[in-house]
């Protein structure tokens, strides 16, 4: 998907959520045990419920990896059973010498391989040029690279000084030489408020991945105000906070009423870019 069909997505929906299916088969309401696949068929309705509220699904790798083939099914099942008009994100957060890159770059983009051909997946920065330029190898396809993520260890690498910048503000510039707001996006936690004024200096036009709304308290109202571009520029996403709604058999519902008031709060924010 490029970078017009997602503003186009943005203003048809009204929206720039993304769900993310982070599936645990731990909180999975326990009556879908009746079912051969309970992750997949938890994950079916959850897509079924929201998919007029979000643009994107973004699917954490890890949730299924730890269940070994069963993980890899479901993880290769849900990613064919999403809606073709919603941008999907594989977070893998993967990232590694070039010609091991190449291979995760296989994994998540070439369904001759693999049976998954995701729009974008997400890259650690920390080796540097050669382990990120393979994923940008595939047409139309999206690296999301870490910049400054919403959790506490943040501060240990990303915010230390170096120079004038900040080490987040030298991964976005020095990779901004890699590919432009076409292909490239940062993940940007919601928890980080004015941090991103500072990303905006280095990064106006790409689209910002935010996690952290919902379960880690982040504000989608200050996300806006310190990180909305003309083109809206932000894909907010929201995992448990709307997956795990409900415990119960309503579970479907409760996520799409969750999802439908960040849908809501996001389109009053919209209609200050004209969107
Ligand atoms: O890359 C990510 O998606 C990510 C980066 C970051 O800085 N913080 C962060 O929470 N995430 C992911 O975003 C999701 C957040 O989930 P919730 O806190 O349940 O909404 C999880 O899949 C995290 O792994």
């Amino acid at each position: 998907m490029n970078r017009s069909e997602i503003i186009n997505q943005i203003k048809s929906k009204k929206s720039f959520l993304s769900v993310g299916l982070d599936t645990d088969i731990n909180k999975i309401p326990k009556h879908l045990f009746k079912y051969e696949n309970p992750v997949l068929e938890f994950n079916k309705q959850i897509i079924d419920a929201t998919q007029d509220l979000c643009i994107s699904y973004k699917i954490n790798t890890a949730f299924y990896e730890c269940n070994g083939i069963t993980g890899w099914k479901s993880l290769i099942d849900t990613y064919n059973y999403l809606p073709k008009d919603t941008f999907s994100i594989a977070d893998a957060k993967r990232g590694d010498i070039g010609n091991t890159s190449a291979m995760y770059a296989k994994a998540f983009f070439d369904p001759k391989s693999s049976d998954m051909d995701f729009d974008s997946v997400t890259v650690a920065p920390y080796m540097g040029k050669d382990s990120v330029t393979p994923f940008l190898g595939f047409d139309n396809k999206w690296v999301i690279l870490l910049a400054l993520t919403s959790n506490e260890g943040s501060y240990d690498f990303q915010q230390l000084r170096d120079g004038e910048y900040k080490f987040f503000e030298h991964v976005i510039r020095k990779s901004s030489e890699w590919a432009d707001a076409s292909r490239m996006m940062y993940v940007v936690g919601a928890t980080r408020g004015e941090g991103f004024l500072e990303i905006r200096k280095h990064a106006p036009d790409n689209f910002l991945l935010v996690p952290g709304v919902g379960a880690q308290g982040g504000s989608l109202k200050e996300v806006c105000k310190y990180g909305m571009n003309k083109d809206c520029g932000l894909i907010v996403n929201s995992s448990r906070a709307i997956i795990y709604a409900s415990p119960g058999e309503d579970f479907a519902e409760r996520a799409r009423e969750e999802a439908k008031k960040v849908q809501e709060e996001m389109s009053q924010e919209l209609s200050r870019i004209g969107f």
